[in-house]
């Protein structure tokens, strides 16, 4: 996802510099002292569990907060939903500061395993993976774009056997979240108004995006609503943001319903096991460790995983439910042979290509001023601190091996007023973990300069890679190899991808600010011409940019799936009381940022299960 947190190194730097951050943290101080008070988003109490519920919600990220707010909709259910990590603070609300939350306590703080294909510009050639670890999730530290994925994936997850997942069945769960407050967007019919999620563009852009989106219209496409009708375009991003700051999932879904009765949250309880009984084959509790101290919490009705796409088919497995010979190597007994972990996909993106200006029109650490920029946010609700991580723009382009329609886009650009050392190597750098030598080498000598980028990402990769156990202690990290790059096409895709990215780049529009290329070869890759197809092939696997989409882990499809964890009711296979409920559950990961996904598959799954119950009462 690139270069996003530039502005967030001018307002953090500050702490350590000068005492100006001071006025906002103490108008936040002030804000959240009375929101405690009144205001319907003020925070969720941190609850002692009691001994059992009828559902128990293990994670509370993007669908994890969805499934625990509608499900304790019912009056007559009481839920308790376990989450890892603290509540959000006042930083996580800024938008430009996305990037700080990284490598904070906040983040799992994950990395891939290495490997020759990808990730070789990063140190010990592993990529890092983000994971929010806290409530609301990877929605508190993502980069907020709202993009649903392409009407086709939909559909194609619903001929893979899985009835009621077609794109007309979760439009209307799309639409149900979401409360749009871009009166151009709201009023068209593939949007919502008066849901619980806030939509809408950040109140703040750099004119470089305009001429983004004018010069896709040059290269022949359109500027349009990509989460309207027809997804291929150029448009300037839409983003989960309230007000100008983030609106997490835990924002919006269980702040406003944080004093029900029948809800409790307890934080800082990281699961270490579901309980299942041998014989029944049912799940009937859940093991936590909360303040050091191992607990146990019954479910009269059912346990639902929510824990992401790394976390819940690590704990599958480390209750019994996963590849049998793999559960055996690490000596965990068998409940259920299941292929949990196998599928992962990823969107991974090519980092570095960077356009150099000639105008001040970028954003520049150095050239923002703390006081009036942090001011301007925390008095208007406006100005750069609300930019979405840094991303401005946002589309869907067709390379010569796309989709013949067009209507199904291969690649996605992300595009950013900025390059990887617009904040001085302060940041973005570590956060990637991008080696010295190519920091060194190409970065630095253009740092504080304005620039910007264009990064395509690979929409539908062809591999699959895996999570497994590095151990049956849940305390162990598990192993991730999503196997970027081992195939050829999604190779090629990519390299297509920065073509067309140079074609934009190489359009009218940018012509008044003095674009151009930025011509300083990776160390790696300057035995091939700059920018030949090796070039650039060489570029792919050296900058391979997770854009933080994990998902496929456990994988939705009927019984005769040999590939499938999950029914298309989100039920373990072979398992009795038992869900998963994120972005594990994806067969093929959406074409685009998979945030507002997932908040779907949350919404939806919990209507499964009300219909489930509520139906067999009756
Ligand atoms: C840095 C970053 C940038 C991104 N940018 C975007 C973007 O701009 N737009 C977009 O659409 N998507 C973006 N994404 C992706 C998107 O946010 C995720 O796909 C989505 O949040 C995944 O939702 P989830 O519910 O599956 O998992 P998560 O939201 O990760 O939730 C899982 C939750 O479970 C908790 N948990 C894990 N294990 C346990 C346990 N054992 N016990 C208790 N709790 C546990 C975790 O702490 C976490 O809170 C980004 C992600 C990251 C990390």
């Amino acid at each position: 996802m690139g270069v996003h947190v530039l502005l967030a190194s001018t307002a953090l730097k500050t702490v350590s510099v000068t005492s100006l951050w001071l006025i906002p943290l103490l108008l936040g101080a002030l804000t959240y002292h009375n929101y405690n008070s009144y205001d319907p988003e003020a925070r969720i109490l941190d609850k002692e569990p009691l001994k059992e519920y009828d559902f128990v919600v293990v994670g509370g990220g993007s669908a994890g907060a969805v499934v625990a707010s509608r499900l304790s909709e019912v009056k007559s259910w009481n839920v308790l939903l376990l989450e890892s990590g603290p509540d959000e603070n006042e930083i996580t609300d800024v938008p430009s500061l996305a990037g700080y939350l990284q490598l904070t306590k906040l983040d799992w703080q994950y990395k891939t395993e290495p490997t020759s294909y990808a990730c070789l510009g990063f140190k010990k050639k592993q990529c890092s993976w983000p994971r929010g670890k806290v409530l609301g999730g990877s929605s508190v530290l993502n980069y907020m774009i709202y993009v649903r994925g392409n009407r086709y994936d939909f559909d194609q997850w619903e001929s893979f056997g899985n009835p009621g997942w077609g794109y007309q069945d979760v439009l209307k769960y799309f639409i149900k979240s979401e409360d749009n407050r871009n009166p151009y967007l709201a009023k068209s019919k593939y949007h919502g108004r008066g849901g619980y999620l806030t939509v809408q563009e950040a109140p703040w852009r750099t004119p470089l995006v305009a001429a983004f989106v004018e010069s896709g219209v040059e290269i022949g496409y359109e500027n349009r609503d990509i989460n309207g009708a027809i997804q291929t375009g150029f448009m300037i991003a839409q983003g989960t943001i309230r007000r100008g700051s983030r609106c997490s999932t835990a924002k919006a879904f269980l702040r406003p319903v944080r004093t029900r009765k029948n809800l409790d949250i307890s934080l800082n309880s990281q699961a270490t096991r579901v309980l299942i009984n041998p014989v029944t084959m049912k799940a009937y509790g859940v093991e936590y460790v909360k303040h050091g101290v191992k607990r146990t919490v019954y479910a009269r009705k059912e346990v639902i995983l929510s824990a992401g796409a790394i976390n819940s088919p690590q704990l599958l497995m480390l209750s019994g439910i996963g590849p049998k010979d793999h559960l055996r190597e690490v000596g965990i007994k068998v409940l259920k042979d299941l292929p949990v972990g196998e599928n992962l996909q990823d969107h991974v993106g090519v980092g570095g290509l960077t356009f150099l200006v000639d105008k001040p029109v970028a954003i520049v650490q150095n050239r923002f001023q703390a006081f009036p920029v942090t001011m301007n946010y925390v008095v208007n609700e406006r100005g750069p601190m609300t930019t979405l991580g840094g991303l401005e723009g946002i589309a869907f382009v067709n390379t010569k091996y796309a989709n013949s329609s067009g209507l199904w886009p291969d690649i996605q650009f992300h595009m950013a007023p900025a390059s990887f050392s617009s904040d001085n190597g302060q940041i973005v750098r570590k956060i990637l973990g991008l080696t010295d030598e190519v920091y060194d080498t190409v970065y630095r000598p253009i740092a504080n300069k304005d620039a910007w980028t264009i990064m395509p990402l690979l929409l539908r990769p062809n591999t699959r890679g895996y999570v497994r156990l590095r151990s049956s202690n849940p305390f162990h990290y598990p192993i991730m190899n999503p196997r970027y790059h081992e195939d050829a096409l999604d190779v090629a895709r990519l390299v297509e991808g920065i073509k067309i990215a140079l074609q934009v780049a190489n359009a009218t529009p940018f012509k008044q600010f003095g674009s151009r290329l930025y011509m300083k070869p990776l160390p790696n890759c300057k035995q091939h011409k700059f920018m030949s197809d090796e070039y650039i092939e060489c570029q792919v696997r050296t900058i391979s940019m997770t854009i933080y989409h994990q998902s496929g882990t456990a994988k939705m499809g009927p019984s005769w799936d040999p590939e499938a964890v999950v029914d298309p009711r989100l039920r373990v296979h072979g398992v009795e009381g038992l869900r998963v409920i994120d972005a594990s559950i994806m067969p093929t990961i959406v074409s685009g940022n998979t945030n507002a996904a997932v908040i779907m598959i949350g919404e939806k799954g919990a209507d499964l299960i009300k219909q489930d119950w509520l139906n067999r009462r009756r």
